[in-house]
Protein backbone atom coordinates (compact mmCIF):
# COMPACT_ATOMS: atom_id res chain seq x y z
CA UNK A 1 0.00 0.00 0.00
CA UNK A 2 2.68 2.47 0.87
CA UNK A 3 4.53 1.72 -2.53
CA UNK A 4 0.89 2.42 -4.27
CA UNK A 5 1.00 6.07 -2.44
CA UNK A 6 4.28 6.81 -3.52
CA UNK A 7 3.82 5.82 -7.02
CA UNK A 8 0.68 7.84 -7.22
CA UNK A 9 2.44 10.93 -5.72
CA UNK A 10 4.87 10.38 -7.84
CA UNK A 11 2.54 10.09 -10.78
CA UNK A 12 1.01 13.19 -10.35
CA UNK A 13 4.59 14.72 -10.13
CA UNK A 14 5.90 13.45 -13.13
CA UNK A 15 3.22 15.27 -14.80
CA UNK A 16 4.81 18.56 -13.47
CA UNK A 17 7.71 17.09 -14.68
CA UNK A 18 6.36 17.35 -18.59
CA UNK A 19 6.08 20.75 -17.24
CA UNK A 20 9.63 21.11 -16.18
CA UNK A 21 11.07 19.36 -19.03
CA UNK A 22 9.07 21.48 -21.42
CA UNK A 23 10.20 24.73 -20.07
CA UNK A 24 13.45 23.60 -20.91
CA UNK A 25 12.61 22.27 -24.64
CA UNK A 26 10.91 25.85 -25.09
CA UNK A 27 13.75 27.05 -24.05
CA UNK A 28 15.57 25.16 -27.32
CA UNK A 29 14.12 27.94 -29.56
CA UNK A 30 16.62 30.80 -28.24
CA UNK A 31 15.05 33.00 -30.56
CA UNK A 32 10.91 33.47 -30.90
CA UNK A 33 9.14 36.94 -32.09
CA UNK A 34 10.13 38.52 -29.38
CA UNK A 35 13.50 38.89 -30.37
CA UNK A 36 12.05 40.02 -33.79
CA UNK A 37 12.67 36.41 -35.14
CA UNK A 38 10.83 35.52 -37.96
CA UNK A 39 11.38 31.45 -38.48
CA UNK A 40 9.54 31.84 -41.88
CA UNK A 41 11.16 34.95 -43.82
CA UNK A 42 14.31 33.21 -42.82
CA UNK A 43 14.20 29.90 -43.80
CA UNK A 44 12.74 31.46 -47.41
CA UNK A 45 15.58 33.55 -47.53
CA UNK A 46 17.74 29.92 -47.35
CA UNK A 47 16.06 27.50 -49.29
CA UNK A 48 17.39 30.45 -52.29
CA UNK A 49 20.67 28.47 -51.57
CA UNK A 50 20.08 25.14 -52.58
CA UNK A 51 22.25 21.90 -52.92
CA UNK A 52 23.40 19.06 -50.95
CA UNK A 53 20.88 17.68 -47.75
CA UNK A 54 20.81 16.49 -44.71
CA UNK A 55 19.76 12.93 -44.24
CA UNK A 56 18.40 10.98 -41.13
CA UNK A 57 18.72 7.34 -40.40
CA UNK A 58 16.52 6.00 -37.62
CA UNK A 59 17.29 2.69 -36.67
CA UNK A 60 15.74 -0.27 -34.53
CA UNK A 61 18.58 0.01 -32.17
CA UNK A 62 17.31 3.59 -30.98
CA UNK A 63 20.39 4.86 -32.55
CA UNK A 64 19.82 7.61 -35.58
CA UNK A 65 22.84 8.54 -37.72
CA UNK A 66 22.29 11.93 -39.19
CA UNK A 67 24.32 12.73 -42.53
CA UNK A 68 25.49 15.78 -43.80
CA UNK A 69 26.06 15.49 -47.43
CA UNK A 70 27.58 18.18 -49.77
CA UNK A 71 30.81 15.89 -51.29
CA UNK A 72 31.40 18.62 -54.17
CA UNK A 73 31.46 21.54 -51.49
CA UNK A 74 33.87 19.28 -48.60
CA UNK A 75 29.81 19.33 -46.97
CA UNK A 76 29.45 22.78 -46.51
CA UNK A 77 26.36 23.92 -45.25
CA UNK A 78 24.25 25.58 -47.89
CA UNK A 79 21.04 27.41 -46.89
CA UNK A 80 18.50 24.91 -47.73
CA UNK A 81 20.77 22.14 -45.78
CA UNK A 82 20.16 24.76 -42.75
CA UNK A 83 16.42 24.50 -43.12
CA UNK A 84 17.01 20.38 -43.84
CA UNK A 85 19.01 20.10 -40.38
CA UNK A 86 15.72 22.27 -38.62
CA UNK A 87 13.40 19.97 -40.13
CA UNK A 88 15.32 16.85 -38.74
CA UNK A 89 16.00 18.31 -35.34
CA UNK A 90 11.81 18.59 -35.48
CA UNK A 91 11.57 14.69 -36.35
CA UNK A 92 14.14 13.25 -33.76
CA UNK A 93 12.34 15.34 -31.02
CA UNK A 94 9.33 14.03 -32.04
CA UNK A 95 10.99 10.07 -31.67
CA UNK A 96 10.04 8.49 -28.57
CA UNK A 97 12.15 5.53 -28.74
CA UNK A 98 15.53 7.69 -29.33
CA UNK A 99 18.43 7.33 -27.03
CA UNK A 100 21.10 8.09 -29.97
CA UNK A 101 22.59 9.76 -32.25
CA UNK A 102 25.47 9.86 -34.41
CA UNK A 103 26.32 13.57 -36.75
CA UNK A 104 28.63 12.38 -39.43
CA UNK A 105 29.74 13.94 -42.75
CA UNK A 106 29.16 12.20 -46.49
CA UNK A 107 32.53 11.25 -48.47
CA UNK A 108 35.16 11.04 -45.34
CA UNK A 109 34.64 14.15 -44.19
CA UNK A 110 32.67 15.97 -41.51
CA UNK A 111 31.79 19.77 -42.78
CA UNK A 112 33.64 22.67 -43.85
CA UNK A 113 31.65 25.01 -42.57
CA UNK A 114 29.16 27.41 -44.29
CA UNK A 115 28.88 27.56 -47.85
CA UNK A 116 30.84 30.61 -48.82
CA UNK A 117 28.76 31.03 -51.89
CA UNK A 118 25.73 31.26 -49.63
CA UNK A 119 27.81 33.72 -46.92
CA UNK A 120 29.07 35.85 -49.88
CA UNK A 121 25.14 36.72 -51.00
CA UNK A 122 23.76 37.41 -47.57
CA UNK A 123 27.45 39.41 -46.35
CA UNK A 124 25.07 42.16 -44.99
CA UNK A 125 24.74 41.56 -41.11
CA UNK A 126 20.78 41.80 -41.38
CA UNK A 127 21.04 38.45 -43.08
CA UNK A 128 23.95 37.21 -41.73
CA UNK A 129 22.57 37.85 -37.80
CA UNK A 130 18.87 36.08 -39.29
CA UNK A 131 21.05 33.00 -40.66
CA UNK A 132 22.71 32.98 -36.87
CA UNK A 133 20.19 32.85 -35.00
CA UNK A 134 18.07 30.46 -37.48
CA UNK A 135 21.35 27.86 -36.60
CA UNK A 136 21.54 28.42 -32.83
CA UNK A 137 18.04 27.90 -32.75
CA UNK A 138 18.62 24.55 -34.63
CA UNK A 139 21.82 23.45 -32.61
CA UNK A 140 20.37 24.32 -29.40
CA UNK A 141 17.75 22.03 -30.08
CA UNK A 142 19.83 19.59 -31.42
CA UNK A 143 21.70 19.70 -28.00
CA UNK A 144 19.04 19.14 -26.13
CA UNK A 145 17.34 16.26 -27.61
CA UNK A 146 16.74 13.89 -25.08
CA UNK A 147 18.95 11.41 -26.28
CA UNK A 148 23.14 10.57 -26.28
CA UNK A 149 25.08 12.20 -29.52
CA UNK A 150 28.21 12.05 -30.54
CA UNK A 151 30.06 13.92 -33.83
CA UNK A 152 31.97 11.41 -35.70
CA UNK A 153 34.81 13.58 -37.07
CA UNK A 154 36.57 12.44 -40.20
CA UNK A 155 38.69 14.26 -42.11
CA UNK A 156 37.70 17.93 -41.57
CA UNK A 157 35.14 19.93 -39.36
CA UNK A 158 36.00 23.59 -40.13
CA UNK A 159 34.27 26.81 -39.00
CA UNK A 160 30.55 25.94 -38.82
CA UNK A 161 31.37 22.63 -39.12
CA UNK A 162 33.66 22.79 -35.70
CA UNK A 163 30.91 24.79 -34.36
CA UNK A 164 28.30 21.60 -35.31
CA UNK A 165 30.61 19.30 -33.28
CA UNK A 166 30.16 21.10 -30.10
CA UNK A 167 26.13 20.86 -30.34
CA UNK A 168 26.71 17.42 -29.75
CA UNK A 169 27.41 15.44 -26.25
CA UNK A 170 30.50 13.92 -27.21
CA UNK A 171 32.87 14.56 -29.73
CA UNK A 172 34.88 11.08 -31.51
CA UNK A 173 37.78 11.76 -33.86
CA UNK A 174 38.91 9.45 -36.59
CA UNK A 175 42.64 9.38 -36.97
CA UNK A 176 43.91 12.34 -38.84
CA UNK A 177 41.16 14.41 -38.46
CA UNK A 178 41.40 17.95 -37.62
CA UNK A 179 39.07 20.11 -35.95
CA UNK A 180 39.11 23.79 -36.63
CA UNK A 181 38.05 27.03 -35.57
CA UNK A 182 38.65 29.23 -38.98
CA UNK A 183 36.90 32.21 -38.31
CA UNK A 184 39.27 34.03 -37.35
CA UNK A 185 40.83 33.68 -40.24
CA UNK A 186 37.60 34.72 -41.91
CA UNK A 187 37.29 38.08 -40.08
CA UNK A 188 34.59 36.44 -38.12
CA UNK A 189 33.65 34.90 -34.48
CA UNK A 190 31.66 31.54 -34.38
CA UNK A 191 27.98 32.42 -34.75
CA UNK A 192 26.35 29.23 -34.57
CA UNK A 193 26.40 29.12 -30.23
CA UNK A 194 30.08 27.13 -30.94
CA UNK A 195 31.89 29.97 -28.92
CA UNK A 196 29.46 29.75 -25.75
CA UNK A 197 29.46 25.67 -26.01
CA UNK A 198 33.20 25.13 -26.61
CA UNK A 199 33.72 27.43 -23.41
CA UNK A 200 31.49 24.91 -21.37
CA UNK A 201 33.36 22.32 -23.17
CA UNK A 202 37.10 23.10 -22.78
CA UNK A 203 36.84 26.01 -20.66
CA UNK A 204 37.97 29.50 -21.31
CA UNK A 205 41.13 29.47 -21.35
CA UNK A 206 41.33 26.86 -24.11
CA UNK A 207 38.28 28.60 -26.23
CA UNK A 208 40.76 31.49 -26.39
CA UNK A 209 43.41 29.41 -27.25
CA UNK A 210 41.53 27.73 -30.12
CA UNK A 211 39.42 30.82 -31.05
CA UNK A 212 42.31 33.34 -30.96
CA UNK A 213 45.03 30.96 -32.96
CA UNK A 214 42.30 29.56 -35.37
CA UNK A 215 44.53 25.99 -33.84
CA UNK A 216 44.31 22.85 -35.52
CA UNK A 217 42.70 20.28 -32.89
CA UNK A 218 43.94 17.07 -34.30
CA UNK A 219 43.01 13.61 -32.04
CA UNK A 220 46.02 14.27 -29.87
CA UNK A 221 45.64 17.58 -28.68
CA UNK A 222 41.60 17.26 -28.76
CA UNK A 223 42.07 14.53 -26.10
CA UNK A 224 44.53 16.62 -24.17
CA UNK A 225 42.00 19.58 -23.83
CA UNK A 226 38.86 17.71 -23.17
CA UNK A 227 37.30 18.40 -26.92
CA UNK A 228 37.86 14.93 -28.00
CA UNK A 229 36.00 12.06 -26.09
CA UNK A 230 37.60 8.81 -27.85
CA UNK A 231 39.76 8.45 -31.36
CA UNK A 232 38.68 5.94 -33.44
CA UNK A 233 41.54 4.46 -36.08
CA UNK A 234 40.33 5.14 -39.80
CA UNK A 235 39.39 1.08 -40.69
CA UNK A 236 41.57 -0.23 -43.94
CA UNK A 237 38.66 -0.65 -46.91
CA UNK A 238 39.30 -4.71 -46.57
CA UNK A 239 36.10 -6.54 -47.71
CA UNK A 240 34.19 -7.58 -44.15
CA UNK A 241 36.31 -4.53 -42.15
CA UNK A 242 34.18 -2.74 -39.48
CA UNK A 243 33.58 0.43 -40.56
CA UNK A 244 34.02 3.66 -39.00
CA UNK A 245 30.50 4.14 -38.38
CA UNK A 246 29.90 0.39 -36.56
CA UNK A 247 33.32 1.25 -34.63
CA UNK A 248 31.28 4.71 -33.38
CA UNK A 249 27.72 2.69 -32.62
CA UNK A 250 30.01 0.56 -30.27
CA UNK A 251 31.50 3.45 -28.85
CA UNK A 252 28.42 4.59 -28.51
CA UNK A 253 26.72 1.72 -27.10
CA UNK A 254 28.29 1.79 -23.96
CA UNK A 255 26.23 5.07 -23.04
CA UNK A 256 23.00 3.91 -24.95
CA UNK A 257 22.38 0.19 -23.54
CA UNK A 258 19.48 0.00 -21.88
CA UNK A 259 15.83 1.11 -21.78
CA UNK A 260 15.40 4.06 -23.53
CA UNK A 261 13.29 5.91 -21.36
CA UNK A 262 16.33 5.55 -18.73
CA UNK A 263 18.63 6.48 -21.05
CA UNK A 264 16.38 9.64 -22.06
CA UNK A 265 16.13 10.35 -18.37
CA UNK A 266 19.78 9.98 -17.78
CA UNK A 267 20.71 13.12 -20.57
CA UNK A 268 17.49 14.80 -19.14
CA UNK A 269 19.26 15.26 -15.83
CA UNK A 270 22.59 15.96 -17.09
CA UNK A 271 21.30 18.90 -19.61
CA UNK A 272 19.01 20.22 -16.35
CA UNK A 273 22.23 20.47 -14.12
CA UNK A 274 24.57 22.63 -17.25
CA UNK A 275 21.59 24.51 -17.68
CA UNK A 276 19.63 25.54 -15.08
CA UNK A 277 19.74 27.07 -11.54
CA UNK A 278 20.68 24.71 -9.29
CA UNK A 279 17.66 24.71 -7.15
CA UNK A 280 15.67 24.29 -11.02
CA UNK A 281 17.84 21.72 -11.76
CA UNK A 282 17.28 19.75 -8.50
CA UNK A 283 13.33 20.17 -9.11
CA UNK A 284 13.50 19.00 -12.36
CA UNK A 285 15.99 16.05 -11.69
CA UNK A 286 13.49 15.15 -8.91
CA UNK A 287 10.68 15.10 -11.27
CA UNK A 288 12.92 13.01 -14.02
CA UNK A 289 13.57 10.57 -11.19
CA UNK A 290 9.71 10.03 -10.93
CA UNK A 291 9.35 9.20 -14.38
CA UNK A 292 11.66 6.20 -13.69
CA UNK A 293 11.22 4.91 -10.00
CA UNK A 294 8.83 2.23 -9.78
CA UNK A 295 8.94 1.94 -14.31
CA UNK A 296 9.61 -1.35 -15.82
CA UNK A 297 13.41 -1.30 -16.29
CA UNK A 298 13.12 -0.35 -12.19
CA UNK A 299 10.85 -3.11 -11.47
CA UNK A 300 12.46 -5.25 -13.63
CA UNK A 301 16.44 -4.70 -12.15
CA UNK A 302 14.85 -5.08 -8.47
CA UNK A 303 12.83 -8.60 -9.35
CA UNK A 304 16.21 -10.19 -10.88
CA UNK A 305 18.29 -8.98 -7.96
CA UNK A 306 21.04 -7.56 -9.63
CA UNK A 307 24.18 -6.84 -8.49
CA UNK A 308 26.70 -4.88 -9.62
CA UNK A 309 29.82 -6.48 -8.73
C1 LIG B 1 29.39 30.96 -38.89
C2 LIG B 1 29.96 30.02 -39.90
C3 LIG B 1 31.37 30.38 -40.29
C4 LIG B 1 31.93 29.53 -41.40
O1 LIG B 1 31.70 28.36 -41.44
S1 LIG B 1 32.85 30.30 -42.60
C5 LIG B 1 33.38 28.98 -43.67
C6 LIG B 1 34.61 28.32 -43.12
N1 LIG B 1 35.09 27.34 -44.03
C7 LIG B 1 36.02 27.60 -44.97
O2 LIG B 1 36.48 28.72 -45.09
C8 LIG B 1 36.45 26.43 -45.84
C9 LIG B 1 37.18 26.90 -47.08
N2 LIG B 1 37.67 25.76 -47.81
C10 LIG B 1 38.87 25.22 -47.62
O3 LIG B 1 39.65 25.67 -46.78
C11 LIG B 1 39.24 24.04 -48.46
O4 LIG B 1 38.34 23.95 -49.55
C12 LIG B 1 39.19 22.70 -47.67
C13 LIG B 1 37.86 22.50 -46.97
C14 LIG B 1 40.34 22.71 -46.65
C15 LIG B 1 39.38 21.51 -48.64
O5 LIG B 1 40.56 21.71 -49.37
P1 LIG B 1 40.91 20.69 -50.57
O6 LIG B 1 40.88 19.30 -50.03
O7 LIG B 1 42.15 21.18 -51.19
O8 LIG B 1 39.67 20.78 -51.57
P2 LIG B 1 39.18 22.06 -52.39
O9 LIG B 1 39.62 23.33 -51.78
O10 LIG B 1 39.50 21.85 -53.83
O11 LIG B 1 37.58 21.92 -52.13
C16 LIG B 1 36.78 21.05 -52.89
C17 LIG B 1 35.59 21.86 -53.33
O12 LIG B 1 34.82 22.18 -52.17
C18 LIG B 1 34.59 23.58 -52.17
N3 LIG B 1 34.42 24.03 -50.79
C19 LIG B 1 35.11 23.64 -49.72
N4 LIG B 1 34.68 24.29 -48.63
C20 LIG B 1 33.68 25.09 -49.04
C21 LIG B 1 32.83 26.00 -48.37
N5 LIG B 1 32.89 26.21 -47.04
N6 LIG B 1 31.91 26.65 -49.10
C22 LIG B 1 31.81 26.45 -50.42
N7 LIG B 1 32.58 25.61 -51.10
C23 LIG B 1 33.51 24.94 -50.41
C24 LIG B 1 35.79 24.18 -52.86
O13 LIG B 1 35.51 25.48 -53.32
C25 LIG B 1 35.97 23.18 -53.98
O14 LIG B 1 35.02 23.43 -54.98
P3 LIG B 1 35.49 23.50 -56.52
O15 LIG B 1 36.04 22.13 -56.84
O16 LIG B 1 36.53 24.56 -56.59
O17 LIG B 1 34.24 23.83 -57.25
Amino acid sequence: MALCAVRRHLLKSSSSCCGAWARLLQRGCVYSSVHCFDQGEIREKLQAFPGGSIDLLKQESGIAVLTINYPSRMNAFSGSMMVDLEERVSQLESWIDCKGLIVQGASGTFCSGSDLNAVRAISNPQDGMKMCMFMQNALTRLLRLPLISVALVEGRALGGGAELTTACDFRLMASGSVIQFVHKHMGLVPGWGGAARLVRIVGSQNALKLLGGALKVDPELGLQIGLADGVLEVPQAEEGAVTLLQRAENWLSHYTNGAAPVVQAVKKVVLSGRELPLSEALRTEKDVFGTVWGGPANLQALASKTKHR
